[in-house]
């Protein structure tokens, strides 16, 4: 599944970027608060004006401090997919998931590139998606860290033993150079923002992601 990220967008015309990308599987879309990561981007009204546009599910990467408080709200108004991060959570992230879920939404964690795996693995069993961060979350463009590739590598091998029952998801200088690798490594969901929207053709960039992945998987 290819998710490109709005954040590459043009924010000053986000309907026509949403439409832009309407063969994609997912929108991806980045909610900073300039606390957890020292970049402020939109929130909850934003994307509830998106996921009215949208033709397809919003995948909601929340980079913010006390996600449990913020976290159901996106489920509320629609989004498909609710990540937060398990560096933000003051207690137990398996709380959020629940009111994630029962808001109506799949709940993700997402792990910053230092954050081992293992300390989650329990935790894991209560989410739909784990979100491998590639880069260190806050800004587009950045270069993908391969060193990260084993934890995908770890959670793929979690899923194919049952032990986990997750979408993989890798977020952070996916582009034509690395996606390959990423999906090698067992990911499911790819989330590219500039290698989508810096392409002349967003729609043909998409489907050529997605047959890379398809293939080196
Ligand atoms: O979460 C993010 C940054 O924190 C973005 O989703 C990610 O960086 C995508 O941008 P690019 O594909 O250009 O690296």
């Amino acid at each position: 599944m290819i998710a490109p990220s709005l954040l590459s967008a043009d924010f000053a015309r986000l309907a026509d970027e949403v439409a832009r990308v309407a063969d994609a599987d997912w929108l991806h879309v980045d909610v900073m608060d300039a606390h957890f990561v020292p970049n402020l981007t939109l929130g909850r009204p934003v994307v509830e004006a998106i996921q009215a546009v949208s033709p397809i599910p919003l995948d909601c990467h929340l980079m913010i401090e006390a996600p449990e408080r913020w976290a159901p709200g996106y489920a509320e108004v629609g989004a498909g997919n609710v990540t937060v991060h398990a560096e933000a959570c003051t207690g137990d992230p398996r709380d959020v998931a629940s009111d994630i879920r029962a808001a109506g939404a799949l709940a993700g964690l997402a792990l910053k590139p230092g954050t081992p795996l293992e300390r989650y693995e329990d935790v894991l069993r209560d989410f739909d998606t784990l979100l491998v961060m590639t880069v260190e979350p806050g800004f587009g463009g950045q270069a993908f860290m391969a060193e990260v590739l084993p934890k995908v590598r770890r959670a793929r091998e979690l899923v194919d033993t049952g032990h986990l029952r997750l979408l993989v998801e890798v977020d952070g200088g996916i582009n034509a150079d690395t996606i390959e690798q990423a999906a090698e490594a067992g990911a499911d969901v790819f989330v590219a923002g500039s290698a989508v929207y810096g392409a002349d053709d967003p729609a043909r960039a998409i489907a050529a992601l997605r047959a890379q992945a398809t293939g080196a998987a």
